[in-house]
Formats: C-alpha cells, sequence, structure tokens
C-alpha cells in the first residue's frame, strides 16, 4: 500500500512520522507493507517537524496524487482550493482518500462523496470532527441501526479553552483570548474559532451523518463567543449552569408536521452536572441521544498533531484493508433527505437580564411583554435595588422567533434601560 501525504504541517508531519515510525505494526495491522511514497509541501527547504526521507519531498502534490503507484492519498493541507481537486483528482486516479478538512466537507461534501462512489474508492474523514474522537465512525457504524435525534458537541477547543478560562478566573473575553493566544490555543487571527466557523463546519457533518441527509455549513445558524461577557458567565453560574460553545443538531417537526432537521451553533448555558459542563480546557466532547441506545459521550482531544494524526491512521488502516479484500465501506447516507429549519423555527429557552427602573408596575410590564408573544416564564427575578435593579428572567421553552420578539418588544418599554444579556440555555437546565 503506497501512501502520499498532501501537507506537512502540524496534522501531516505527525502522519509522516508515525507512519515511518510503525511502518511494521501498521502492514501486519493492514496485512500488507504501507509504504509512504511521497509528501507534497509548498516549500522544500522549510523547518518541519519530522525529518522527510531523501527524495520523498516534492512541491508538485498534483503529480504525486497521479501517480500510479500510489494507492491511498492523505489530504492534511486544509481549505477549500487545491484541496479539493487534489482529492477528486486523486479519486479518478484510482486512489482512496483520508482527510482531515472539515471546511471542504462542510461546504462541498456531496461532490467528494460522488466522485468517491463513481470510482469505487473510499473517502473517509474522521479526523475532520473533533480530531482524535472517534464520533463519526460511531455515527456512521455503530449506531447505523439506531435512530439519533440529537447530537450535542463542543467541538471547538480553542473557545472552550477560552470560556472555561472565563469561568474559573472571572476574566472577560478578550483576556481569556490572549491568554489562549499565549499559550498556543488560539492562533494569532482566531476568527474562525472564535465567530464559530469552524465549529458550523463541524456541526453540518454531524448532523448529515445522525441523521442521513445532507446539511451543508452555510445550512448552520451561527453565533461566536465574542459577545459573551464575564456578567453572562457569572449569570450562568448563578442559575447553576455554565457557558459552552454548543454545536447542536436535532430532529425536529416543524408547524407543518413535517420532520426537518435544526443544526446550529451558538453560546448557551447548560447545568454543571451535565456530562458536557466537565469539558474543561481545549477538550472537546460530543454527546448524542438515540432512541435504543440512550444517551452517549464521546471524549478526548479534539485537535493537536498527533492526535488528528491517530484519526486519520485509523482511517488509512480501514481503507487498506478495504482496498486488500477489492471492497470499500460505507458510502454517504442521504436517504432521508430532511429539510433543514430556518432558526425562528427551532425551540429553545432563554436566559435574559434586564437593567430596569425600579419603580411600580415594572414587573408586571416585563412578565406582559412575554405573555404578549406567547413565551412562558419559568422564574423570574429582580436583582439589585434602584439604580442598579436587574431583573432576571428563564423562559420555558418557545420559538427563536417568539423569543426574539419579546427582546425586541423590551427594548421598546420605557422602564427598560437595556437588554443587557441573552442567552439560550441547553441541555435540560432547570
Ligand atoms: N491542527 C489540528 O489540530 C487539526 C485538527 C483537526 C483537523 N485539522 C485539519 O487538518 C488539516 C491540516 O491542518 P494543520 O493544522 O496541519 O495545518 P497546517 O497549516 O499546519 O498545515 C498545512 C500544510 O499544508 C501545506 N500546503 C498548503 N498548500 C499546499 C499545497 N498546494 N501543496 C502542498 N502543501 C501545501 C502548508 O505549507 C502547511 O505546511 C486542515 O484541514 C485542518 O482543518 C487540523
Ligand atoms: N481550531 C480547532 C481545531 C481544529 O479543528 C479547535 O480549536 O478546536
Ligand atoms: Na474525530
Amino acid at each position: 500500500m503506497k501512501v502520499a501525504v498532501l501537507g506537512c504541517g502540524s496534522v501531516g508531519s505527525q502522519v509522516v512520522r508515525l507512519l515511518l515510525e510503525q511502518s511494521d505494526e501498521l502492514a501486519a495491522r493492514v496485512g500488507a507493507p504501507v509504504e509512504l511514497a511521497g509528501v507534497a509541501v509548498r516549500r522544500l527547504e522549510a523547518a518541519r517537524e519530522v525529518e522527510v526521507p531523501e527524495g520523498l519531498l516534492t512541491t508538485d502534490a498534483d503529480a504525486l496524487v497521479r501517480r500510479d503507484d500510489v494507492d491511498l492519498v492523505v489530504e492534511v493541507i486544509g481549505g477549500i482550493e487545491p484541496a479539493r481537486s487534489l482529492i477528486l483528482a486523486a479519486l479518478e486516479g484510482g486512489a482512496s482518500v483520508v482527510s482531515a478538512n472539515k471546511a471542504l466537507v462542510a461546504e462541498d461534501g456531496p461532490t467528494l462523496f460522488d466522485a468517491a462512489q463513481k470510482a469505487e474508492r473510499d473517502f473517509y474523514y474522521e479526523a475532520a470532527v473533533a480530531g482524535a474522537i472517534p464520533i463519526l465512525r460511531p455515527l456512521r457504524e455503530s449506531l447505523a441501526g439506531d435512530n439519533v435525534s440529537r447530537v450535542l458537541g463542543i467541538v471547538n477547543g480553542t473557545t472552550n479553552f477560552i470560556l472555561d478560562k472565563m469561568d474559573t478566573s472571572g476574566a472577560g473575553f478578550e483576556e481569556a483570548l490572549e491568554e489562549a493566544q499565549e499559550l498556543g490555543y488560539a492562533e494569532a487571527d482566531p476568527t474562525a474559532d472564535v465567530e464559530g466557523f469552524d465549529a458550523a463546519a463541524k456541526a453540518a457533518i454531524l448532523a448529515s451523518l445522525a441523521f442521513h441527509t445532507r446539511v451543508s455549513a452555510s445550512d448552520v445558524y451561527r453565533e461566536g463567543i465574542t459577545e459573551v461577557t464575564a456578567g453572562d458567565v457569572a449569570s450562568a453560574r448563578d442559575i447553576g449552569c455554565v457557558v459552552k460553545l454548543l454545536a447542536l443538531c436535532e430532529l425536529r417537526t416543524g408547524p407543518d408536521g413535517e420532520r426537518g432537521v435544526s443544526a446550529r451553533v451558538h453560546p448557551a448555558m447548560i447545568p454543571r452536572s451535565h456530562p458536557l459542563a466537565s469539558v474543561r480546557e481545549a477538550y472537546n466532547a460530543v454527546f448524542t441521544e438515540s432512541e435504543a441506545a440512550g444517551q452517549l459521550m464521546f471524549y478526548g482531544p479534539g485537535a493537536g498533531g498527533a492526535p488528528t494524526a491517530s484519526a486519520v491512521l485509523g482511517d488509512l488502516v480501514t481503507i487498506a484493508r478495504n482496498r486488500l479484500a477489492h471492497t470499500t465501506g460505507a458510502g454517504e447516507s442521504a436517504h432521508a433527505d430532511l429539510t433543514v429549519l430556518p432558526m425562528g423555527e427551532t425551540v429553545t429557552r432563554y436566559h435574559v437580564a434586564i437593567d430596569v427602573d425600579d419603580k411600580v408596575g415594572v414587573l408586571s410590564q416585563v412578565a406582559m411583554a412575554f405573555a404578549e408573544h406567547g413565551v412562558s416564564i419559568q422564574n423570574l427575578r429582580q436583582e439589585g435595588r434602584g439604580d442598579d435593579a436587574q431583573l432576571v428572567v428563564v423562559s420555558h421553552e418557545a420559538t427563536d422567533a417568539q423569543l426574539r420578539e419579546t427582546m425586541q418588544h423590551l427594548e421598546q418599554l420605557e422602564s427598560v434601560r437595556e437588554v443587557t444579556s441573552v442567552m439560550r440555555v441547553e441541555g435540560g437546565a432547570e
């Protein structure tokens, strides 16, 4: 089995290292020698974390994937192009492909799945979601006989590190981000992580596999964590919750009675007793709910060169075995063909903090605003007095549209100075 690796950065260098160090063991597990055929890089003379044997480095990725003797291609370049063209060329040329590229799979997965099916080759991407954590294979294989109704995930380590810092130290977002950058958890340009783009791509992949349908990154409702304040984190603590950036994928029945999928990424308060609340620092976890199995949780390192390479090598061994057996694994399963429900139809609960004038009738005006839009209040309390008066409301379940209308209404009330915090409450919090 001849393997070509495209990209020799954080993940690629660890894939190459493991391929070289464990070649005997891999050969035994696959049932045939596994040999590194070439490594495509951008610059030959760049510093790398692994020493690539003489003659294996090339800057011509295109020629490498088209080589007749290459059986397996590992794409760890990232981004849309040239990754997509290289994967398509590899499949057309008869190679099977492993990728860690969540952005590409979430944006244009079906093109790759179709190409793999046409070429009768495998396309695997376990590393694309939650790094080392086995979650795509469990959804695709282990839970293939069950009906998954919900997937809740902490799938971005950078934002989990920042929110955990804010929770444990009382720091604000900017301060926690700076610390994450100093420690190497956050990139110099943290946009993809803190604005939720990375998590949204992973949510799209999880929803597609969990519900046997096609969900792309652009279908996922997305809010990042840049607006989360120390006050939000403290409010969460007051009601026994912690703030996490969640990827939520749910099977829902819309107002017309038709089944649909809801996929969203946003910060949310979850009870400290929820298993996901115990996911600290940069760790990831994915929590699934299915009809027969009930609740399952998959936990571990969601990023890092070596952990991600572990997932890549797992896929590599599987598809190498398939090749030897002249077969392929299960391809895309999208038979359910569900619509993606608009965010307004998503049912959530809200925690709302409102700065108000401390005078007669304010409480009832605020309560009326919720009632007028059909949002039932579970809990309402006043904190502080006079100029510091604040009302804190936790609602029962309502649609996102109803809650948004309520917020607009509140902001128009004369006695409301400011709605200071609005956050969804998930995970069965009381
Ligand atoms: N780093 C992680 O923890 C992690 C976790 C899960 C998934 N991933 C995914 O793995 C992939 C790689 O991530 P990474 O962290 O290793 O990135 P990286 O930036 O460290 O490495 C990418 C490498 O590809 C090289 N490259 C770019 N264009 C190339 C081309 N045309 N030909 C050859 N090489 C080229 C770059 O020079 C770079 O060395 C991405 O899709 C990423 O989303 C990374
Ligand atoms: N940047 C991602 C890792 C790769 O998906 C994270 O912070 O989890
Ligand atoms: Na994974």
